[in-house]
């Protein structure tokens, strides 16, 4: 399979970024390598990966495509950070599971890990109805500028503590649709 450079991509979304981070290339390498760790180990456990909505959108959709065995998809959309780039602190269910969590094998499927205030909450709620195991997988890690402590199981890249855009990621919206990830100019957020 080839994929577009970032040369195809110049001005339009492009000119809002400060630097492109990751490049396509880079992402998709790194995104099939966890697809393989994910399915063998969970090869005989028939997986619920859980995306959360809607930033794990892209990442979600690549990493099933490298996991050659049974599992089952689902989603949870949640939102906190609306038009910002810090989290409110108050995490939102929009979306709740379709399946049932109870004696399941989880993974959930994050486009990036900053506070940890989404994902904490979220294990929360699903700890509850006692699935078999529970783990996080996130393409992103902000590791900087956590505020709660997270197990994270499988991490794609480590991130800056700055406010990235692109593979899903947004802001106020916008950029979910770039191929790769960038820092975003803070001019574009700071009027
Ligand atoms: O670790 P945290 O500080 O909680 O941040 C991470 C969460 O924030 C973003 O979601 P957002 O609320 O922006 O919703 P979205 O996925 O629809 O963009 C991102 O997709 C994660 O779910
Ligand atoms: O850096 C980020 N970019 C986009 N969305 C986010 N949600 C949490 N952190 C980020
Ligand atoms: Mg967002």
């Amino acid at each position: 399979m080839t994929h577009t450079t970032t040369d195809t991509w110049q001005g339009g979304l492009t000119a809002d970024l400060s630097k492109i981070l990751l490049t396509e290339a880079q992402i998709h390498q790194r995104v099939a390598e966890l697809g393989r760790t994910l399915a063998s180990e969970y090869a005989d456990k028939d997986p619920l990966m859980v995306g959360i909505l809607s930033g794990s959108l892209l990442f979600m959709a690549d990493l099933v495509r490298h996991m050659n065995i049974p599992l089952s998809i689902d989603f949870m959309a949640v939102s906190s950070y609306g038009d910002r780039t810090t989290s409110s602190g108050e995490v939102r269910i929009l979306k709740d599971l379709s399946n049932a969590a109870t004696g399941r094998h989880i993974v959930l499927v994050e486009d990036i890990v900053d506070s940890g205030l989404t994902l904490d909450y979220l294990c929360d709620v699903l700890r509850t109805r006692h699935p078999a195991s529970l783990e996080i997988c996130t393409l992103l890690d902000k590791h900087e500028a956590r505020k709660r402590p997270l197990q994270v199981r499988h991490v794609g890249f480590p991130c800056p503590n700055e406010f990235v855009v692109g593979y899903g990621l947004d802001y106020a919206g916008h950029y979910r649709n770039l191929p790769y990830i960038g820092v975003l100019k803070p001019a574009i957020y700071t009027t």
